[in-house]
């Protein structure tokens, strides 16, 4: 590939031109049409193991130019609702901006303001790196965030150092937490489908969750999160999301009716 060469949320276009698989027909993110979705009673509610780490744990935290990335130990695992076991690399959010909604994914057309995904690979492949190029490979758990009144006590964990991290390349470290608080209590209830990475290389190694349950979070917790960080051309970094792709006949399974 082009190595490092710069992308941009601005130039969608040029992604395939440098990286052959963002031009694919099974990417991602997608619009998820409801009434289309088929309901697969076989779809087993999602289980995560440890994922509650003590204090005493320092957790890497990044602003990497294109979101805030967290680095997870891999003894977070997903143990229940994938066919193999996978196992916790990193979490990062994908935003809008105070004028409007950033979500990846849409339901029925719908953008919410904000995603969470939890990137896990499968533990068949001795490395992140080695699992992200099989079809197999990754795993991500999406949920929507939405602006309630009550202040979320685990997205604080996160939101609380992002001044620390304005800049592009700035990392600081954040004391473990339950990083189960950052994703709906109900597993239970998702969309399921084939998909790749929704930034270059675009890999099409994807099973995406997306949960049906939205976490919610304060107004003044989302303001921080859509107006702290900086972008690589010093800008504010806000809406880091790659519109919804083509599902080119791709199904949609959905655990619950
Ligand atoms: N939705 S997603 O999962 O496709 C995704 C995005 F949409 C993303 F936008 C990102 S961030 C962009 C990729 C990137 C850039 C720089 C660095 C660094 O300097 O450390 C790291 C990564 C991002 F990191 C991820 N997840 C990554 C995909 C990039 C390659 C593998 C790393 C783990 C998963
Ligand atoms: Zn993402």
């Amino acid at each position: 590939g082009k190595g490092h060469s710069h992308w941009s949320y601005e130039d969608l276009k040029h992604w395939s031109t440098d990286y052959l698989d963002c031009g694919g027909t099974k990417q991602s993110p997608i619009n998820v049409d409801t009434a289309q979705a088929i309901f697969s009673p076989d779809l087993r509610p999602i289980q995560i193991s440890g994922y509650s780490l003590p204090a005493s744990e320092q957790l890497k935290l990044k602003n990497n130019g294109h979101t805030v990335v967290l680095d997870l130990p891999d003894s977070l695992a997903l143990t229940g609702g994938y066919a193999q076991q996978y196992r916790a690399a990193q979490l990062h959010l994908h935003w809008g901006s105070p004028s409007g909604p950033g979500s990846e994914h849409t339901i029925n057309g719908q953008r919410f303001a904000a995603e969470i995904h939890v990137v896990h690979y499968n533990t068949k492949y001795d490395s992140f790196t080695e699992a992200m190029v099989h079809p197999d490979g990754l795993a991500v758990l999406g949920a929507f965030l939405e602006v309630g009144h009550a202040e979320n006590q685990y997205y604080h964990e996160i939101l609380k150092h992002l001044f620390e991290i304005q800049e592009v390349g700035q990392e600081t470290l954040v004391p473990g937490f339950n990083i189960a608080g950052l994703l709906p209590a109900n597993l239970k209830f998702y969309f399921h489908y084939n998909g790749s990475l929704t930034t270059p290389p675009c890999y099409q190694t994807v099973k995406w969750t997306i949960f049906n349950q939205t976490m919610l979070l304060s107004h003044h917790q989302m303001s921080m999160l859509v107006s702290t960080l900086r972008s690589p051309d010093d800008e504010i970094l806000q809406n880091n999301y790659r519109p919804v792709q083509n599902l080119h006949g791709r199904r949609v399974l959905a655990s619950f009716q």
